[in-house]
């Protein structure tokens, strides 16, 4: 399988490029970086693009990489439904009918197992917050993560026919975080941190945690690798790694 990285010389990228390198049932083709042409890349050299650059620029480049033909695996954050659509109506016009794209917010197997078991355990509390830390290098708020999170839970107690969450604070008091979907996300950005992700969970008299630490971006790159590996088995527009495993 060859795989291109674009975004090759960012902290995931570069993680990307010697994961590629190190599996052995893959080579690694081009590395793409924002001085590069992305048009270079297509089926001629490549099975999968795998893209992890910034939040402005990744839809352009799905978009980009749809009409070259390729396969796409996506970490860049930054999605929303209407950018989802987007890459949906460029698959229903790419030049291959099996064409497909996957994007994860999070490609790391706590991360996916924290979401996974946020959504079991939403319903049965009363309260839920998420809060997500990060490096200081990081350009978005909150983490793609968290986004994912907060939608998982929702979603949840939606299904379960949930009443809304207890909470006096009057006004949309910005120490009270963003409101995703309904659910409070808190974000910090400090030195010494990679990526981790906390979801509390709170009944009268109980509280549960559900925690998430990276330490490292090696966490990240079973999942990326993972991801290449499958999303040619999965036409169209596929989003989380969570589909990709037996959960
Ligand atoms: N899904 C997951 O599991 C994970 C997702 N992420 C997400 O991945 C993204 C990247 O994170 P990170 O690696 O830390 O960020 P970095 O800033 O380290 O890397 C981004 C890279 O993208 C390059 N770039 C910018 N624009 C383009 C372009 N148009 N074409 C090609 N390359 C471009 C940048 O190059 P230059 O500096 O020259 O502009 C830079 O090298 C973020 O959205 C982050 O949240 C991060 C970790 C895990
Ligand atoms: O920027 C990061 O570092 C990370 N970004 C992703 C996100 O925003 O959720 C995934 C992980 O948290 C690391």
């Amino acid at each position: 399988m060859r795989v291109s990285v674009v975004g090759a010389q960012g902290r995931m990228g570069s993680h990307v490029v010697a994961a590629v390198e190190a599996a052995e049932d893959m080579q690694l083709a081009l590395q793409v970086d924002s001085s590069d042409d992305l048009t270079q890349v297509s089926p001629e050299n490549t099975d999968v693009a795998v893209d992890f650059t910034v939040p402005d620029v990744t839809l352009d480049n799905v978009l980009t990489l749809i009409k070259q033909g390729v396969n796409v695996v996506v970490g860049t954050t930054g999605w929303n439904d209407d950018k989802l659509a987007q890459v949906r109506e460029a698959l229903a016009q790419a030049p291959r009918k099996d064409q497909a794209v996957f994007i994860a917010p999070n490609f790391a197997i706590s991360a996916v197992l924290a979401d996974y078991f946020a959504g079991i355990a939403a319903p049965y509390f009363e309260s839920a917050e998420v809060i997500e830390a990060h490096h200081p290098n990081k350009l978005d708020a909150p983490s793609g993560t968290a986004v994912h999170t907060a939608h998982t839970i929702a979603q949840a107690r939606r299904q379960a026919d949930c009443a809304p969450m207890p909470d006096a604070t009057v006004g949309n008091e910005p120490s009270r975080g963003d409101v995703v979907d309904g659910v409070h996300v808190h974000a910090v950005r400090l030195r010494g941190l990679n990526a981790h992700e906390e979801i509390l969970l709170g009944n009268p008299g109980e509280q549960m945690i559900i925690r998430s630490d990276c330490f490292d971006r090696a966490s990240f790159m079973p999942g990326v690798l993972l991801a290449c590996r499958k999303v040619g088995e999965h036409p169209g527009l596929t989003v989380g790694l969570d589909q990709f495993l037996d959960l």
